[in-house]
Parts: C-alpha cells; sequence; structure tokens
C-alpha cells in the first residue's frame, strides 16, 4: 500500500498544517496548533522533517529564555519521532517593520535589523542540524515603480547574501541558502519573481556556489510558467536546493493547494522528472520532498490532517503512475517516433565546427518540404502519459 515513510523524505512547513485560517477577508477557522503535537501527527502520518520560520516557533519578541523553552520542547519531540528539520527560514514578512521589506527595505535601519535577525536564525539553523536555509523575501518588492530603486534593492540583496555566504564559509556550516521565488503577493511585484530571475541574480554573487533555489509549483504558475521546465532548467544548472510543493489553479492569488490539486499533468511531469530524470531513469533530485501548502480554510482539524496525509498520498500515486508510464513499451516506442531521445544526441559531430557545417556536403540532400511533413507524434505520446495518469494503462 502507499504509506508514506521516512524514506520518501517528505516534509513540512509548521506554518502549513499550523495556518489557523486567517486570511485578508476572514478571522481564523482553527484552533493554534502546538509545534510538539504537530511534531508527533506529521511523524504519526509517515513524515521525515518538519521546517519553520523562527516566528513559528517563537514569537517575534519572545526572550532568550522563551526562545531556549520552545527549542527544547521542539527538540525534545524531534529525538521522540525521529522527524528530522531539513530546512529553516526566517520570516521578514509578518511584522509591521517589514512592510516595505526587510533586506531591501529603503529603511537602512531595518535592512540592519533583517539581516541580524537571519543571522541569528541561520545559527538556529545549523543548530538543529538544517542543510539548507530558505530565503523568501514576500516583501521585498513594491507596489509602485517610482518607489523602489531595483537596480539599488539588488545590490542590497546581493550585498545581504554575500554577507550571509560569508557567515556561513567562516562558521563552516554545513548549509545552503535557496532563494524562493514568487511573482507577487503580499507585495504588488516581489523582486526575483521567477526561477529564471533568481538563477541569474544568483551568477553575481561572490559565493553563488552556496546559493540555489526553492521554486514553488503554485508561485511559477502565477507567472503563468511550466513549473515542470523551471524544475528542470534548476536541475540543469545545479541550482535546485529545495522544492515547495503545492497545487494552483491557474493565475490568481496564492492558492498553496494540496499537491495535485491544481494542474495535475504538470504534477505529473515533475514527479516523473524528479523521480525518473535521473542518468539511470533513477531521482533526478535527492532533496526533501517539502510541502508548502494550507489545509484550506473551510477545514477542521480532521481536515488539516487529511490534507497533510494527501499531499504525500498524491505524491506517491503520481510516483507509481510514472514508473509504469516510463516502463510501457507503447511509450518507448512513442517517444523514440517524437524522437525525444534524439534531442540528446549533439548537434555537431565530435570536432565539427561551424566551418565544417557550412562545408556539409550533406546539405544539398536536406528538404526542408520533406522535413516539414514529419508528424512528431506528441499528441499519442500525451494520451499515453494521460492514460497512465488515470490509471487506465
Ligand atoms: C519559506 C516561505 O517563507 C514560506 C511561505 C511563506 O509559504 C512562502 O512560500
Ligand atoms: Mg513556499
Ligand atoms: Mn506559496
Amino acid at each position: 500500500m502507499l504509506a508514506p515513510t521516512p524514506a520518501d523524505k517528505f516534509s513540512f512547513g509548521l506554518w502549513t498544517v499550523g495556518w489557523r485560517g486567517r486570511d485578508p477577508f476572514g478571522d481564523a477557522t482553527r484552533p493554534e496548533l502546538d509545534a510538539v503535537e504537530a511534531v508527533h501527527r506529521l511523524a504519526e502520518l509517515g513524515a521525515y522533517g518538519l521546517t519553520f520560520h523562527d516566528d513559528d516557533l517563537f514569537a517575534f519578541d519572545a526572550s532568550a529564555a522563551e526562545r531556549e523553552r520552545r527549542l527544547e520542547a521542539l527538540r525534545k519531540a524531534l529525538a521522540e519521532t525521529g522527524l528530522t528539520v531539513p530546512m529553516v527560514t526566517t520570516n521578514l514578512f509578518t511584522h509591521p517593520v517589514f512592510k516595505d521589506g526587510g533586506l531591501t527595505s529603503n529603511d537602512r535601519e531595518v535592512r540592519r535589523f533583517a539581516l541580524r535577525k537571519v543571522l541569528r536564525n541561520v545559527e538556529l539553523a545549523a543548530e538543529v542540524g538544517a542543510r539548507t536555509y530558505v530565503l523568501w523575501g514576500g516583501r521585498e518588492g513594491a507596489e509602485y515603480d517610482s518607489a523602489k530603486d531595483v537596480r539599488a534593492a539588488l545590490d542590497r540583496y546581493r550585498e545581504s547574501l554575500n554577507l550571509l555566504t560569508e557567515f556561513v564559509r567562516d562558521r563552516g556550516y554545513d548549509l545552503r541558502f535557496a532563494i524562493e521565488p514568487k511573482p507577487n503577493e503580499p507585495r504588488g511585484d516581489i523582486l526575483l519573481p521567477t526561477v529564471g530571475h533568481a538563477l541569474a541574480f544568483i551568477t553575481t554573487l561572490e559565493h553563488a556556489e552556496l546559493v540555489g533555489v526553492n521554486p514553488e509549483v503554485g508561485h511559477e504558475q502565477m507567472a503563468g510558467l511550466n513549473f515542470a521546465h523551471g524544475i528542470a532548467q534548476a536541475l540543469w544548472q545545479g541550482k535546485l536546493f529545495h522544492i515547495d510543493l503545492n497545487g494552483q489553479r491557474g493565475v490568481k492569488y496564492d492558492q498553496d493547494l494540496v499537491f495535485g490539486h491544481g494542474d495535475l499533468m504538470n504534477a505529473f511531469s515533475l514527479v516523473d522528472l524528479l523521480e525518473h530524470g535521473g542518468p539511470d531513469g533513477g531521482p533526478a533530485y535527492d532533496g526533501p520532498r517539502h510541502f508548502d501548502y494550507k489545509p484550506s480554510r473551510t477545514e477542521d482539524l480532521t481536515g488539516v490532517w487529511d490534507s497533510a496525509a494527501a499531499n504525500m498520498r498524491t505524491y506517491l500515486l503520481l510516483k507509481e503512475r510514472a514508473r509504469a508510464f516510463r516502463a510501457d513499451p507503447e511509450v518507448r516506442a512513442a517517444l523514440s517516433a517524437a524522437g525525444v531521445d534524439d534531442l540528446r544526441a549533439p548537434t555537431l559531430d565530435a570536432g565539427e565546427g561551424y566551418a565544417d557545417l557550412l562545408a556539409d556536403p550533406r546539405a544539398a540532400d536536406f528538404d526542408p518540404d520533406r522535413a516539414g511533413e514529419r508528424g512528431y507524434g506528441f499528441v499519442r505520446l500525451n494520451q499515453l502519459a494521460l492514460e497512465h495518469l488515470l490509471g487506465a494503462r
């Protein structure tokens, strides 16, 4: 049976199952969830890890003693259940001080306060054994073009990342940073809005090798982009350091639905890539399968735990369907008819340069009209994928 185990490396943000349902238009519909309770329930469901923002665990103005008390309780629950903390992140978006952002606020004192908050939390991340530190700049952005000098903001972002990577190197932490892009919400436009923008930005950093991306399904889809394609490029550049799985139904506000409850075909392609896109048809990614979703506001606590289980069950079902898809001889025939594997062949012969290409005697034999008549059979291939997804094959 498809029962998740820690070997599946499923992890959840504390802020996900802990979301009380408060949204811009309504009050909370659920009671507070204690972190210790969340650890035990997630472990019972077969999860591998818990992730959190500093403010998810203790209040923004918690005393050192309060912080330690909460941490101690968490450590105890983790030890009792074997749950790990693969990723930690900072809340630079809830408190009013961050209303114009943290690392790229126009207010220099706010930027310094935000950086100190991240540095302190990086120490905590290392302490609890996290290997990845996510930076989601939800408030880094603007509603009005003249209010934010984007080039200066990128300078400040780069200055911050250079300091943070210097800190990790000096302390010898086994920790890497993952930038989480999002196009908008809560800011009208958020800086580094997509995987592409983040990948380009990372190339400008002093210690770029310590910085990757944490793409989120719904965030790329809010920008109308193909999430599986974005993940493929992140993998191609060796920058998929973490991933946020959820569901999104079209270009609208961030729905943070259960994984697979949005664009199911793209979720299938994503799992196929992650689990069977590696060199030998094995996994292409060995990091946590992290769910960053929200149990819908309509649900009670039973619904919360049902939704947590649904994320993992959907992922495992898609993994099984993708395995059957890849093993199906008809699919293999359709893939080769479509020339999908031929794309892996270099366009140039070994040692061939542009002069050889231009002087290629076989060029005269190429008939564009004839080549243009080729049918690639992509629709039949997609139908096979769909039928595997539906469990119809
Ligand atoms: C890690 C990040 O802060 C998590 C959020 C808030 O859900 C954005 O996706
Ligand atoms: Mg996220
Ligand atoms: Mn999100």
